[in-house]
């Protein structure tokens, strides 16, 4: 049996650790079956082969909430880099608890996203629901805690730009205040509303006017010193809104014509000497059809 659970872009602008979208590409795989103990092998991206993948730590925190504990074997083909800020982590914690709810029959989606949770809290010391959510229903994600999910359906394509350095999770938490003026909070309370109006009003090109953020990002932005060039280029190509997916280093575009405004960022990359690739997703898909 296999899951595959695709990338997402946490944060999306103003929503910090709240909002989150799924998006199609890239992707990992996860095949398994039960076994008489614990494996897993790994392809793709090198992430470890041992009970420190996170998958394998949500598939047995799944176990554990429902008091059983089934040792699996795992292949996973890991499709999304880690340290990217499309949700490695988390989409690897959500195929091991799909595995593990597919064994024992779970169906439960809060426990499955519960059990999730854990794998991204051991990837990045914080467990932050931005990217499992999204990853498991696909859709514009708004999360509250606890747990509780509003969902907006959305199909656009989105410019989608991987540099080639990373920015761990766990450094750039580590790089937020404990307070932040509250002049930015409330900016942030308008931002993240607008754009929530723009999206379920399937105006692409409005919500891309609010994508700013002035809770996270400004305190990131000494770990992507290349950050205003890159949106630079990206506005000048005729993007609508600029962002960073996550915690970086990838970023993402809207616009009219997302190839145009990938090819500039790509080269804008370049132009500073690092490599990027560009993908163009598709927003709005996940593992529930
Ligand atoms: N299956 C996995 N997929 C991704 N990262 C994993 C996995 N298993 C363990 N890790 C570890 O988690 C960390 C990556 O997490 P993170 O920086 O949050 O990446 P991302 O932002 O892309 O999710 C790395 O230390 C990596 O080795
Ligand atoms: N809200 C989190 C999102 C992290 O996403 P990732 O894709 O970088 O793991 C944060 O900004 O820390």
């Amino acid at each position: 049996m296999k899951v595959r659970v695709h990338a997402t872009i946490a944060n999306f602008g103003p929503g910090f650790d709240v909002f989150g979208v799924g998006i199609g590409e890239p992707y990992d795989e996860l095949s398994f079956r039960e076994s008489d103990e614990w494996s897993i092998r790994v392809e793709g991206f090198p992430v470890p082969a041992d009970e420190t993948n996170v998958a394998v730590v949500a598939a047995r925190a799944l176990a554990r909430l429902v008091g059983e504990d089934v040792p699996l074997e795992l292949k996973l083909r890991k499709g999304i880099r880690p340290g990217s800020g499309l949700g490695s982590s988390g989409a690897s914690s959500l195929a091991g608890a799909l595995a593990m709810a597919r064994v024992l029959g779970v169906e439960d989606e809060g426990l499955i996203l519960r059990a999730a949770m854990e794998g991204e809290r051991a990837a990045s010391g914080s467990a932050h629901p931005d990217n499992v959510v999204p990853a498991y229903y696909g859709d514009f994600t708004i999360i509250s805690t606890p747990l509780h999910v509003d969902r907006i359906p959305v199909d656009f394509r989105v410019a989608v730009v991987l540099p080639e350095v990373e920015v761990p999770t766990r450094e750039a938490r580590r790089a937020l205040p404990g307070k932040v003026p509250i002049g930015d909070a409330v900016s942030n309370v308008a931002l993240a509303a607008s754009l929530v109006k723009a999206l379920i009003e399937g105006d692409m090109e409005r919500a891309g006017m609010f994508l700013d953020d002035r809770i996270a990002l400004p305190y990131r932005l000494k770990l992507m010193p290349w950050y205003g060039t890159v949106r630079r280029a990206a506005m000048e190509a005729g993007a609508w809104g600029f962002s960073v997916s996550g915690s970086g280093p990838a970023v993402f575009a809207l616009g009219e014509d997302v190839v145009q405004i990938g090819k500039a960022i790509v080269e804008a990359f370049e132009g500073l000497g690092i490599s990027a690739k560009a993908y163009v997703a598709r927003a709005g898909v996940g593992v529930v059809p």
